[in-house]
C-alpha cells in the first residue's frame, strides 16, 4: 500500500531523515518507535505532504506523492491525526464529522449515519450536539481518528494516538486500532512511545534513531535487538 524509498529531508544543518526504507503492505499495522528528534513526526509530515522531502520517493499504491499538497494526498486516501489533535473546536462533533465528508457522493442522511457509526465507535456518540472545545485533549484525539475514518481512508498515519489519553480511552483506542485493517480495509501507521501498545498492535515494527532505522522486524525481534536495547530503551 505504501511503499517509502530513500526519503530524505533536512532542516539547515540538521539531516532529519538519512535515506528511510519503508513498506505498509495492505491491511496491516507499521510501529514506529525512536527517541526524541529521531525523525518520525518528519517521516509523517513527509508522508502526508506538509513536508516536501529533499529526495527519495514515496509511493501510495503505486502513486507518487512527493510534490503533492497536503489536500491531494488526502483525497488519494491517506488520514493523518497529530500529536495535539487538529479539530475544529468551535464546530460540535457531527460538524466536525460532516466537514471530512466534503465531496463524498453521500446523502446528508447517509453521511451522518456515517458520522454517528465512527462517534459510536470512539465512545462520543452521546455528545454529538457538543463543541469540540468541551472535550478534553483525549477525547478530541478521539474524534480526530473518527474524522478521518469517516473519508474512508486506504492509509491512516497516527502520531502518538495514546498520549494525553486516559487509561480506559487508551484501551478502547487499542481495539479499535486492531480492527481498522480488517474490518475497514485500512493500513496504519503508528507512532508511538508507548511500547506496550506498539507490539500488541504492529504486524511490523521500525526503530528510528537520528533519521534513519536503527533495526525492524516483529516484536519479538525488536524487543530483543541488542542495539535498540542499548540506543532506545537505555538498558
Ligand atoms: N520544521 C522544522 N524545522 C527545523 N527543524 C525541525 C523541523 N521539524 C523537525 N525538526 C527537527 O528534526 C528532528 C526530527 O524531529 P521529529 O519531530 O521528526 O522527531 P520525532 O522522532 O517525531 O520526535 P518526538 O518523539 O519528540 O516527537 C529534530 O531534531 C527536530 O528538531
Amino acid at each position: 500500500m505504501l511503499a517509502v524509498r530513500d526519503l530524505k529531508k533536512r532542516f539547515g544543518g540538521l539531516q532529519a531523515l538519512r535515506g528511510i526504507d519503508l513498506d505498509v503492505p495492505d491491511r496491516t499495522i507499521l510501529g514506529v518507535i525512536g527517541m526524541n528528534g529521531s525523525g518520525k513526526t518528519t517521516m509523517l509530515n513527509c508522508i502526508n505532504g506538509i513536508y516536501r522531502a529533499d529526495s527519495g520517493s514515496i509511493q501510495l499504491a503505486g502513486e507518487p506523492l512527493i510534490g503533492r499538497e497536503v489536500h491531494q494526498v488526502a483525497a488519494l486516501g491517506i488520514g493523518r491525526t497529530f500529536q495535539v489533535p487538529r479539530v475544529f473546536q468551535r464546530m460540535t462533533l457531527m460538524e466536525n464529522m460532516d466537514v471530512a465528508q466534503v465531496g463524498a457522493r453521500a446523502s446528508e442522511a447517509e453521511r451522518d449515519d456515517l458520522s454517528a457509526y465512527w462517534l459510536d465507535k470512539v465512545g462520543l456518540l452521546r455528545l454529538r450536539h457538543n463543541y469540540a472545545e468541551e472535550l478534553s485533549g483525549g477525547q478530541q484525539k478521539l474524534v480526530e481518528l473518527a474524522r478521518i475514518m469517516v473519508a474512508k481512508p486506504r492509509l491512516i498515519l497516527l502520531d502518538e494516538p495514546f498520549a494525553g489519553v486516559n487509561p480506559e480511552l487508551a484501551r478502547m483506542l487499542i481495539g479499535l486500532i486492531a480492527e481498522i485493517p480488517v474490518e475497514h480495509g485500512c493500513s496504519v501507521v503508528l507512532v508511538s512511545h508507548d511500547l506496550t501498545s506498539i507490539y500488541q498492535l504492529s504486524h511490523h515494527i521500525i526503530v528510528m534513531n537520528e533519521g534513519a532505522i536503527l533495526t525492524q522486524g516483529n516484536a519479538d525481534t525488536v524487543r530483543s535487538d541488542p542495539a535498540v536495547i542499548e540506543a532506545y530503551l537505555g538498558a
